[in-house]
């Protein structure tokens, strides 16, 4: 094909044809590095598990809220060492402000609550999914970007809050046909951590940078942790007791341990309590080594779990009552989770628990001659109008391309507008399951009424 002929085409009105470009010329089609596109199929899957976290925080009676990804630096600049705030994705916009794309969305919902301060009336009962962005380097082959829901209570000091986002998370695994025997979820409250520290007379300035290094404790070598922790200051003797204390395994021992004064132990009996009214005491329990690696976290911290213990944790959440504070606001009680979309999807595949989700059309229309286009047109129309998905084909197709359409569209019925049925006012109605076929006039297809193909 020259570009003479081309353009001789093209002059024609006809269907340009392109001619094929040098490889050299096609852009990068991949997204980029870290990151994922959602053809179909992936969307689907995709809706289906933000339609199921929707649907638990719908029966919560929590609100949805969203925020921009982009968000001032200063949001997330934190002095604990924490991961997420060491792989920042930040730039400076061509105004010269220090933004960033969000590591997560619980700082955007704390600036929100100060933003409408007196407005508000509490509790709040908030809840959001959105895409958060890291930059770590690609050595780890791991995704730069993710999709978190959170649901997050204000306003609440008591533990009742706590229960209240445990029971949601169950009904979230019960729903997605999860049970106990898959996933737990541990908790434990950092005052334990903080009970220790203060009893080593570690600076409570430490405490938050403290924590971080101790929720790796299970993924770096035990000398990495302690050679972390001196570098705080943290004496030998406090590295052991924290060790101690991590390993924990009841709280009456952790009442020995710590006492009575922090709340924490009369905390988690209390939360234990809940959980057996609420019904999910079975998905809950007591593990003094879960510390949670957000700086900003006070008290009551947890993590979901799958209990091969194949995966990384499939969520994690916990009190956060000084990081309105923090941002200038007043001292305002809050706990909240974020739940990631990657975990979830292959514990589900390796439970082989993932529906299949297909397009499910109602109705495939083709026109069987030209002339009959605007007449296909109207019945797509009409039947869109009453509720149905309808795929109209929009081009001289053959019925044999058509049927296969039919077929990737899990279509139920075909519709066949040919000039001999037109000129009687009828279509002839196909029944892709059975077979069975009849001609119908456009309000009885419409309607429904008044015939029948099985
Ligand atoms: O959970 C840490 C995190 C934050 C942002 C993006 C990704 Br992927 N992961």
């Amino acid at each position: 094909i020259t570009r003479a002929s081309l353009a001789r085409e093209n002059a024609r009105g006809h269907t340009p044809i392109s001619t094929p470009t040098k490889q050299e010329d096609v852009i990068d089609v991949n997204p980029p590095r870290g990151t994922r596109d959602f053809p179909p199929d992936e969307m689907r899957l995709r809706n289906w598990l933000f339609h199921n976290f929707r649907e638990v925080s719908r029966l919560f009676a929590f609100e949805e809220i969203d925020f921009p990804v982009l968000e001032s630096e200063a949001l997330f600049v934190r002095k604990a060492g924490e991961e997420i705030t060491q792989q920042l994705y930040n730039f400076e916009d061509k105004g010269g402000r220090r933004v960033a794309l969000r590591p997560e969305l619980t700082p955007s919902l704390a600036r929100l609550v100060l933003q409408k301060g007196k407005a508000l009336s509490f509790p709040l009962k908030w809840f959001t999914i959105g895409q958060c962005w890291r930059y770590e380097r690609m050595t780890r082959g791991r995704r730069r970007e993710h999709y978190q829901w959170n649901m997050d209570i204000i306003g609440v000091p008591g533990i009742e809050a706590e229960a209240e986002l445990l029971s949601a998370l169950v009904t979230f695994f019960k729903n997605m046909g999860i049970t106990s025997n898959d996933v737990g979820i541990k908790i434990s409250n950092r005052k334990v951590l903080q009970a220790v520290l203060s009893r080593h007379n570690v600076p409570d300035d430490s405490f938050a940078a403290v924590c971080v290094i101790v929720d790796k404790i299970e993924k770096l070598p035990q000398d990495e942790i302690k050679k972390e922790l001196s570098m705080l200051g943290v004496t030998i003797e406090a590295v052991n007791g924290i060790l101690d204390a991590l390993s924990i395994r009841s709280l009456d021992e952790l009442e020995d341990l710590i006492g009575p004064e922090s709340g924490a132990v009369a905390d988690l009996k209390q939360l234990l309590n809940l959980a057996n009214a609420y019904g999910y005491d079975d998905w809950v329990h007591f593990d003094a080594s879960i510390v949670r690696g957000l700086a900003y976290y006070t008290g009551t911290v947890f993590e979901g779990f799958d209990k091969e213990g194949r995966l990384r944790a499939i969520c994690g959440g916990g009190r956060y009552d000084r990081l309105l504070a923090t941002f200038g606001g007043p001292e305002t009680p809050a706990c909240g989770f974020g739940f990631g979309d990657a975990v979830i999807l292959e514990l589900l595949k390796e439970k082989g628990i993932i529906p299949s989700l297909r397009l499910e059309a109602d109705y495939i229309v083709i026109a069987l001659e030209d002339h009959l286009r605007q007449p296909a047109s109207t019945i797509a129309a009409r039947l869109r109008s009453t509720g149905h998905v309808v795929d109209l084909v929009l081009e001289n197709k053959r019925l044999k391309w058509a049927f296969r359409q039919a077929e990737r569209l899990n279509a139920k019925r075909m519709i066949l507008v040919g000039s001999s049925e037109w000129e009687k006012g009828t279509v002839r109605v196909k029944d892709l399951s059975s077979g069975d076929e009849c001609d119908v006039t456009l309000d009885d297809l419409v309607t429904q009424q008044n015939y029948k193909v099985s």
